[in-house]
């Protein structure tokens, strides 16, 4: 009784705290005149792959061996990459969510690497007088590639297009820690762990749970987030430190079903670059013969760093890690992403809905952080000063250093007050 108690009492305090602190990392709601999904973007045929790899790795020195790699993935598929159909259907699904809560706003889509730009979405939006701009983008984690590079594309359109002055563009915070976006993956890895035991390479023994994540460069690793909170996060790096929080997050649902908890581990995928370069490991392919050696008779990929089955999820992980494991002689799941699940879709809209004004938007609650992540990113998180250039580059949703950061609880009561 008394330990129940006292548990229930820590967990309203954490709750209460919880709130206080996502409260304090929140921008003012606003009034704005359109959405803008944004996203990767992909090629949409064959005569479109090479031009899509080379906006992809402009200026970033990936080997040319490698591009011709990935494009033998696209040609495997027509030339074309699945992620913009899912898009556009992600896109509809957030129109029809929005109107059924009574939300007029447009939303449109715009990507980083292909049609529709995000320098022409903008430039359209201008001429339409909308000039107040809310971004969401397809990516749920902290990290260059998926927070900060999103915010550049907007940074780096509004000067290409000189609209800087003219328009304001906001994007909404990272969203790993949302109920709706783990949802999707308690559901895939429940049904996957029924579903290996009838595969006939199933024996009766453990199953292996791997999530599974876009690796990236170790440094890019190490310096996503504030610099002020790196020492909170697991190896110091916020990539990592959600990634495993979301994934163990979906594990405690999961767990009472079938008596023992199977094993889980983080895993990355996807490396590209030199390889003098060290990049986030294990790779889910060496991670799959180990749970071999282990003695493991199946492995589940959860794909938690993904939103949608994209060409990285349908190849590295339906085609080639799947070979793996058959060459190991294990039984084989990989999971749903979120896509347009309902849970998802739904919890997109209330990042939107509290953001706009004069709405009774939905609560800001973390189910795997202590706080929801910064709408306004600090100066230097995930900064990244590309090859050739002296700075960073513009971006938007960012504070200048001078504007508190609210890193822990500690600075709640100060920034409430200032
Ligand atoms: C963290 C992360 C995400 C998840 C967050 C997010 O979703 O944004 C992601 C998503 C995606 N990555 C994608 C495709 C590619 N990524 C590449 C290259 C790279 N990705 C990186 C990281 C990430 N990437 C990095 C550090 C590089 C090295 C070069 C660089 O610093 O940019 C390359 C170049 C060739 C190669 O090296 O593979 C391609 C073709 C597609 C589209 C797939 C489709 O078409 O369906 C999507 C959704
Ligand atoms: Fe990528």
């Amino acid at each position: 009784m008394a330990a129940d108690g006292g548990a229930g009492a820590a967990a309203g305090r954490d709750h209460e705290s919880s709130a206080a602190l996502s409260q304090a990392r929140a921008d003012a709601p606003a009034d704005w005149d359109a959405v803008v999904l944004s996203s990767f973007g992909g090629p949409e045929g064959q005569d479109d792959v090479i031009p899509f790899l080379r906006n992809v790795t402009r200026g970033r020195g990936i080997p040319d061996e490698r591009l011709e790699e990935v494009a033998t993935h696209y040609r495997a598929n027509g030339g074309v990459s699945p992620i913009n159909a899912q898009n556009r259907a992600l896109r509809e699904a957030l129109e029809t969510e929005m109107r059924a809560r009574g939300i007029q706003t447009p939303i449109l889509w715009a990507n980083r690497n292909w049609d529709p730009y995000v320098a022409d979405v903008l430039r359209q939006l201008h001429q339409d007088g909308k000039d107040r701009v809310l971004v969401l983008a397809t990516s749920a984690f902290s990290g260059y590639s998926s927070c900060r590079q999103y915010r550049e594309d907007y940074g780096v359109a509004l000067e290409e297009t000189g609209l800087v002055d003219q328009m304001t563009v906001r994007k909404i915070r990272q969203y790993y820690d949302s109920q709706g976006f783990l949802i999707p993956f308690v559901e895939g890895l429940q049904t996957a762990l029924t579903q290996i035991t009838e595969q006939e390479a199933f024996q009766d023994g453990p199953v292996r749970i791997l999530f599974a994540a876009h690796s990236v460069p170790d440094v890019d690793g190490l310096t996503s987030g504030p610099e002020q909170m790196r020492d909170q996060f697991v190896g110091g790096s916020a990539y990592v430190h959600q990634l495993l929080a979301a994934s163990r997050e979906i594990m405690n649902r999961i767990g009472g079903a079938t008596g023992e908890t199977p094993e889980w581990e983080l895993v990355f995928q996807s490396r590209s670059g030199s390889p003098k370069v060290p990049w986030l490991e294990p790779d889910v392919n060496d991670a799959i013969e180990k749970a071999a050696e282990d003695g493991a008779t199946g492995v589940i990929v959860v794909p938690i760093g993904f939103v949608s089955d994209h060409m990285e999820v349908i190849w590295d992980l339906d085609t080639e890690a799947a070979e793996t494991a058959g060459e190991q002689g294990l039984a084989f799941i990989r999971t749903a992403t979120p896509g347009t699940h309902p849970a998802f879709v739904s919890a997109l809209v209330d990042l939107l809905e509290q953001r706009m004004v004069g709405r009774d938007a939905p609560p800001r609650v973390s189910a795997c952080a202590e706080g929801t992540w910064f709408d306004t990113c600090a100066a230097e998180c995930c900064v990244k000063v590309l090859r050739g250039a002296t700075e960073p580059r513009p971006t938007i949703s960012q504070r200048t250093p001078a504007e508190p950061l609210p890193v822990g609880l500690d600075d709640v009561a100060a920034v409430v007050q200032a």
